[in-house]
């Protein structure tokens, strides 16, 4: 498997200041509070483990702390800095729980898209590199909707690879994967962490000692 590209570890870091922050973070959906009042904190060098039943709210708050919804009370600052600050998003990888692929297009040309977007300069022999770190050789060129769900999954966390960046927040990316790939993002994950990354993640299946250090973060259902 090829290395993960360097993250950043900025001054800010040095300076105290390092870390995603949710602070007094309220979200209601349809008239139910999800949660009210509550404080998250991802520190550089920590993987965290967000877990909680069925619809307790983990996706609603990991999409408030990478600032793609605002919350109804509170706020989210990373690094000290706000949220909605653009060079964060230059800083972080957020893939969601669905893959987020457009099923039209190959494995090589969504990711260089993505690439694209993020304003990341990627060639394509560095994607063809990382899929085939992630077992994807031969099925770079074939529609990603003809493709099982594990590989589409392990076409949506390839992104991890192609952005250099400090926070990785993650819902549910085992979602799919075969024993070998949860083993394989185990050992990414705890490769990131000891380059001082942070990720902080969602999974109904409990983590193996491969991934290293972790903390639990439990959200319960509030009816
Ligand atoms: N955009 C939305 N509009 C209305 N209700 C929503 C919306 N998004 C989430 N909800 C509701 O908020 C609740 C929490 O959903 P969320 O996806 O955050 O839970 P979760 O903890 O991630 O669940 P799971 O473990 O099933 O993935 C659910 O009852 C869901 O129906």
């Amino acid at each position: 498997m090829i290395e993960c590209l360097p993250i950043f570890y900025s001054q800010r870091a040095e300076q105290g200041l390092s870390g995603l922050i949710g602070n007094n973070l309220t979200c209601y959906k349809q008239d139910r509070c999800l949660f009210q009042n509550l404080n998250i904190h991802l520190q550089s060098g920590e993987l965290v483990h967000l877990r909680g039943p069925n619809g307790a709210g983990k996706t609603s708050l990991m999409r408030i702390l990478v600032g793609l919804t605002s919350p109804e009370k509170g706020g989210v600052r990373c690094n000290g800095l706000d949220i909605s600050t653009p060079a964060i998003a230059k800083d972080m990888v957020f893939i969601g729980h669905k893959p987020g692929l457009n099923g039209l297009l190959s494995a090589e040309e969504n990711l260089m898209y993505w690439s694209a977007q993020h304003e990341i300069a990627v060639s394509s022999t560095a994607i063809h590199e990382v899929l085939e770190s992630l077992s994807l050789v031969g099925m770079e060129e074939i529609p990603v909707k003809n493709l099982s769900a594990g590989q589409q999954r392990r076409v949506a966390l390839a992104r991890l690879w192609l952005k250099p960046a400090t926070f990785w927040l993650l819902d549910e990316p085992f979602t799919s994967l075969d024993t070998e790939g949860i083993a394989m993002m185990e050992t990414v994950f705890a490769r990131h962490v000891s380059r001082h990354g942070a990720i902080l993640m969602t999974s109904h299946q409990s983590l193996s000692e491969r991934a290293g250090p972790f903390r639990i973060e439990q959200l319960e259902y509030q009816l």
